[in-house]
């Protein structure tokens, strides 16, 4: 795909946004309580965003133990980008990971037979085996867990699973997924880091449905959303929402949208933040093609991956007070938006 040269070519967003309620943190440290009762964590990533979907707070938490790393939504990201991600973490050392569709039973039970011939090898007939999945919210741990138990034991669900990030609270007593070996699974609550040095990567967890609603307005959302796609050169949008041309002005698209769906206030005032999240929910929903948000290449991982682990460069109380400017400003131009100044 060609790059359209007369687009933006980077985007600016500074606003750091903060995450962590007291049910992650509290979570967490049950977690590490737990650590020596946990023979496997199966860590959940997203297929679209593997590298800013690692919470550095895992990897701290996880250090030696065994873990197995899935990148989950397969069937939503790209296979050029699956293929690239996976030599680079080879040449970079990592082999215990995969790919797949948490949804799918071929996946999981795939999944289920690495687990029993590798990371159980040792446990047949000895002892019950525990399992903890862990990952962001909303990378698609409950699904995982319900496919797990369908496919190891034919049971069916036993953990709430949907699109709104955040809807499993607590830990909650473990699942039997193997018989033989005996393997238990805990599901945990999604958590996020509770404080991430890079906005541009919250912004990309956003994008895919990780946060909560309130945190971030969907037209900022959504104007990143068209920046990647005119800058990947994808115009399948345009298609989509039966737009004339490629445009780089998110107003503009947003304004089109209100009339096509019929997101209008009283007096035919465009209804901007219905529009922003019609256009993010069809980007969800794969309407304008299968996308990698994260650069998957070995330099490209390794300077995210640095970039995560150094948040010493950034003063936490300078982000802050320039969230709250962002935060301003923001409003005001909503403000002066809906009153058409
Ligand atoms: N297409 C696709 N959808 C998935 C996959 N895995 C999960 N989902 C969907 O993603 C949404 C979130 O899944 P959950 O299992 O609730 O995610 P979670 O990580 O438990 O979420 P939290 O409770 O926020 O921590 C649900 O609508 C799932 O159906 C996948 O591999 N492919």
């Amino acid at each position: 795909m060609s790059v359209i040269s007369k687009f933006r070519t980077s985007f600016d967003f500074s606003i750091p946004i903060h995450w962590h309620p007291g049910h992650m943190s509290k979570s967490l440290m049950k977690m590490k309580q737990m650590i020596n009762d946990i023979d496997l964590f199966i860590e959940i990533r997203d297929s679209r965003i593997p590298i800013s979907s690692i919470n550095s707070e895992f990897e701290k938490m996880i250090g030696d133990k065994k873990r197995i790393v899935v990148y989950s939504r397969q069937d939503l990201a790209p296979t050029e980008s699956q293929s690239q991600l996976e030599k680079s973490l080879k040449t970079l050392g990592y082999d215990d990971f995969c790919f797949m569709n948490c949804k799918s039973l071929i996946d999981t039970d795939r999944l289920l037979n690495r687990i029993k011939k590798n990371e159980l090898k040792s446990a047949y007939g000895i002892k019950r085996s525990s399992a903890m999945v862990v990952g962001m919210p909303n990378v698609g741990k409950s699904t995982l867990l319900n496919s797990l138990r369908k496919a190891g034991v034919n049971k069916g669900k036993a953990s709430k699973a949907g699109a709104t990030p955040g809807l499993t609270k607590s830990l909650a007593s473990s699942v039997r997924i193997l018989e033989y070996p005996e393997l238990f699974l805990y599901d945990t609550p999604g958590v996020m880091p509770p404080f991430n040095p890079n906005p541009i990567s919250t912004l990309k967890f956003a994008l895919t449905g990780g946060i909560k609603d309130n945190l971030l307005e969907y037209e900022i959302i959504a104007d990143y959303l068209l920046f990647r796609l005119n800058n990947s050169g994808s115009t399948e949008y345009v298609t989509q929402l039966g737009l004339q041309e490629p445009t780089d002005n998110i107003n503009e698209l947003l304004t089109h949208v209100c009339h096509k769906i019929g997101a209008l206030h009283k007096g035919g005032i465009p209804d901007y933040p219905t529009a922003a999240r019609f256009f993010v929910s069809q980007y969800r929903y794969a309407k304008y093609g299968l996308f990698c948000l994260d650069d998957v290449s070995v330099e490209g991982i390794q300077k995210q991956l640095d970039e995560m682990n150094d948040p010493s460069k950034i003063s936490k109380n300078q982000l802050k007070k320039e969230h709250k400017k962002k935060l301003k400003e923001r409003s005001l131009e909503r403000y002066k938006r809906k009153m058409g100044i």
